[in-house]
């Protein structure tokens, strides 16, 4: 029997490239102010012509004390909630939420992220310098929030940002904490920082060995019923792509057209993913933005949805 690989057929809507933070690596934000957000009528006419199962809701962030906040989430709560009237499943990553914040968004959406990228505190001296919301302290509590609620929830580091292995271990070892007290955390990704063309400073890149450590470390630290994914595009060769595999990475997260996180980086194909795959031993499958073990945390009409893409999907898979 060939080993399952999942990825999830995902398409990332932007309400608005705004963002309070200055992170030195960031190719996505565009400053307060500058930008359009998107329209429920722009998000319509996008999501008329989709064929995914995930809306990725990505977000710069508008500051906590802002006036424009309210009106930054009724926002992101709309187009969740267009995107469920769509028949696709939502999930939402738009940085730290307050608590009701967050309350409210778990209506319109199956899953949620927020990545904890590093715990060290060394890093608010460099990249994450002009970030408040980079805080360690606030990206864990969105951990233990989203815990509290009952949310199913994607986290996960950011490499190559001027960190140490330890800083990994303990990263590792908080997220591994947190889900022994609520278990929720159903993946973590191990993104390998890769420089863009927009960032303020190139920095360098997270080279391929240096994810594959990672990729080793997390599956020896990490409680078995977490997933590892790591993206594909970010990957520099075929050959590690493998390896991470068979060092216990075991998803390939949102694959779509556009990767609006790092847009110099495309995605292989589909086809061109799946044969490799075979090649190798692996099956790769389209899976949904929440794991099934977490289905029964759902309000009553999002678990009737996820329901139905499920038994499409086994039809699809086994026919
Ligand atoms: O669901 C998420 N997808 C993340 N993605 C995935 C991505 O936005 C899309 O799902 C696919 O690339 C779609 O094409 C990232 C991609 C990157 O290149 C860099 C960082 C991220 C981070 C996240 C993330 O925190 N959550
Ligand atoms: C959505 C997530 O994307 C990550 N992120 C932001 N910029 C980059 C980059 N250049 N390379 C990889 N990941 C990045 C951040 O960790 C953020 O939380
Ligand atoms: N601003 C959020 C974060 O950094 C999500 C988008 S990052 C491109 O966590
Ligand atoms: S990575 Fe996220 S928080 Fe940082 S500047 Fe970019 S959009 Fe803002």
């Amino acid at each position: 029997m060939s080993v399952k690989i999942t990825y999830s057929p995902s398409y990332t809507i932007v309400p608005t490239y705004e963002c309070f933070n200055q992170c030195s690596y960031c190719n996505f934000r565009v400053q307060p102010g500058t930008d359009n957000w998107l329209s429920l009528d722009q998000a319509k006419t996008i999501l008329h012509q989709l064929d995914s199962i995930e809306i990725l809701i990505l977000s710069g962030e508008v500051h906590p004390q802002s006036q424009r906040r309210s009106a930054w989430l009724q926002r992101i709560y709309a187009l969740c909630h267009l995107a469920l009237q769509k028949g696709f499943l939502p999930h939402t990553n738009a940085g730290p939420l307050s608590f009701e914040e967050m309350e409210t968004l778990k209506q319109v959406n199956v899953s949620m992220g927020l990545m904890l990228e590093q715990l060290s505190p060394r890093l608010l001296k460099n990249i994450h310098r002009n970030s408040p919301s980079k805080h360690p302290a606030v990206r864990l509590q969105q951990l233990h929030w989203a815990g509290k609620l009952k949310i199913p929830f994607t986290t996960g580091l950011l490499l190559g940002i001027g960190e140490t292995e330890t800083d990994w271990e303990e990263t590792l070892t908080a997220i591994s904490t947190i889900h022994k007290q609520y278990g929720h955390i159903q993946e973590v990704i191990l993104q390998p920082h890769q420089p863009g063309k927009r960032q303020q400073s190139p920095g360098s890149p997270c080279d391929d060995q240096m994810l594959l450590q990672a990729v080793k470390i997390a599956r020896n630290l990490l409680p078995q019923d977490i997933a590892i994914q790591i993206p594909p595009n970010l990957v520099k060769t075929t050959d590690m792509i493998l390896a991470c595999l068979d060092a216990g990475a075991m998803d390939l997260g949102g694959i779509g057209p556009i990767d609006e996180v790092n847009p110099n980086y495309l995605h292989h194909s589909l086809k061109t993913l799946t044969t490799l795959l075979e090649t190798y031993g692996y099956r790769l499958q389209p899976r949904l933005p929440i794991y099934p073990q977490y289905d029964n945390w759902l309000p009553h009409p999002l678990k009737k949805r996820v329901q139905s893409w499920r038994t499409r999907l086994n039809l699809e898979i086994t026919s």
